[in-house]
């Protein structure tokens, strides 16, 4: 059973089309990249898979019992407030201190529970937040520009952490990233979206473009020419006016 399927699915907010006919599906443990222009609708479509928006048309099935872990662009508190790592795993749910500390070595910042988070580097707050996520067991992962705002080491870091998740659980992996040159080597596949499904496949097929090999390198222009790769459509038919 797949952890979840889009089928035909669109959503209209007031006069606005911001997806449109979207029909994709995951596999278990598949690592699934989506990427897009600004606007394209990525967070919308993380949004309607964890359930906080509805479909205006279309069906979204999830597989029975799926439990989705979800890792937010950037963290919803003020990050200033006094609260320490350990702290803000136990903010949703009640959690042992022995699984705090095997979450967040799992994700890579072992030892820092009483550490406050304003102390946190970003790529360490962004590591904890992952080790929340975990916390709740999930069979899938949901990363929404999980990576924002760290260096280009601090992202390749972060990659292979989720890599090893992955190893080590089997859970899927569902990411909106702009950092595409890091991400084409972890994933699986590549969706690339506009509002709608513009092209996917396996990264070797889209890295192999000349369009992309000719960006590749450009940072996230890479993520641009993956976006005109077996480009042979007009999206204007399908956006409404923005
Ligand atoms: N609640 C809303 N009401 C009206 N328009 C919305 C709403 N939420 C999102 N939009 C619009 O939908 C479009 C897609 O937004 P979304 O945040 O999903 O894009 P994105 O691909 O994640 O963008 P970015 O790469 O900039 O994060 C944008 O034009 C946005 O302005």
């Amino acid at each position: 059973m797949d952890l979840f399927e889009f089928a035909d699915v669109s959503l209209r907010i007031g006069d606005i089309t911001i997806l449109s006919h979207v029909s994709m599906r995951m596999e278990p443990g598949e690592i699934v990249t989506i990427v897009g222009p600004n606007g394209s609708g990525k967070s919308t479509l993380l949004r309607l898979l964890i359930g906080s928006l509805t479909p205006s048309e279309g069906r979204i099935s999830r597989d029975r019992g799926l439990r989705i872990g979800y890792v937010p662009q950037r963290l919803a508190i003020d990050p200033t407030l006094p609260m320490t790592a350990a702290d803000l795993l136990s903010l949703r749910r009640k959690v042992r201190p022995a699984q705090i500390a095997q979450a967040l070595a799992e994700a890579g910042v072992a030892g820092l529970e009483r550490r406050q988070i304003s102390a946190l580097s970003g790529g360490q707050l962004q590591r904890v937040m992952l080790a929340r996520a975990l916390l709740g067991e999930p069979r899938l992962l949901v990363l929404d520009e999980a990576t924002q705002g760290l260096d280009q080491p601090g992202v390749a870091a972060f990659y292979r952490q989720i890599e090893q998740v992955r190893r080590r659980r089997g859970c899927g992996v569902l990411m909106v990233s702009h950092d595409l040159h890091v991400v084409m080597s972890a994933s699986d596949r590549v969706i690339c979206l506009n509002g709608h499904v513009c092209c996917q496949g396996a990264p070797h097929h889209v890295a192999s473009a000349p369009e992309y090999r000719a960006l590749f390198g450009e940072g996230t222009q890479g993520a641009l020419a993956l976006y005109t790769h077996h480009h042979d459509h007009d999206h204007d038919r399908t956006r409404a006016a923005e």
